[in-house]
């Protein structure tokens, strides 16, 4: 039997169940996926951008502007970085990496360090020019292992 050429690297593999967590989300702009796996490449945790839990997935806006920023969806989305953390099934987080397919903001940023991870792999980085990101890197650059990396995304979709 010939060796299979094809088989999937652990970090396509792990980008892959991002994906597919983010095709959860119910925002209609951006879906975000986050995977967390630990220094023996287990996965420990696995969220999507969405409603807080009992919020019903009507009761709150999704819109991007108004008027009112209330009645935006800004105020009261968590983040995909958020559940993934609150989803871990391990005790603790410490040395984790998480792939992630939106460069995380400022605030994820702060989750994640605080949480003990230690490395950011990305696929897109299409908010590079806010201020929140820069910010963002400015945090991961100072306390990451290894410089936040991106994925190759022709390898993953
Ligand atoms: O670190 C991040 C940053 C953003 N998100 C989520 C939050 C929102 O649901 C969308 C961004 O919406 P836009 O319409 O593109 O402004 O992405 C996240 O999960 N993690
Ligand atoms: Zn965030």
């Amino acid at each position: 039997i010939s060796e299979r050429e094809d088989i999937l690297e652990s970090a396509q593999y792990f980008m892959g169940v991002a994906l597919l967590a983010a095709r959860r989300s119910r925002d209609p702009s951006t879906q975000v996926g986050a995977c967390i796996v630990n220094e023996e490449k287990k996965i420990v945790g696995v969220g999507y951008n969405g409603m807080p839990n009992g919020c019903g997935d009507d009761s709150l806006p999704w819109r991007r502007s108004g008027d009112n920023p209330v009645e935006t969806k800004y105020f009261y989305v968590c983040h995909a970085e958020l559940n993934a953390i609150m989803n871990k099934n391990s005790a603790d987080l410490k040395g984790c990496t998480i792939y992630v397919t939106l460069f995380p903001c400022n605030e994820c940023s702060k989750l994640l360090i605080q949480a003990g991870i230690k490395n950011v792999i990305y696929l897109s980085d299409k908010y590079h020019k806010l201020d929140n990101v820069i910010a963002s890197k400015k945090m991961l650059d100072l306390t990451c292992d290894s410089p936040t990396e991106p994925v190759e995304k022709n390898v993953v979709r």
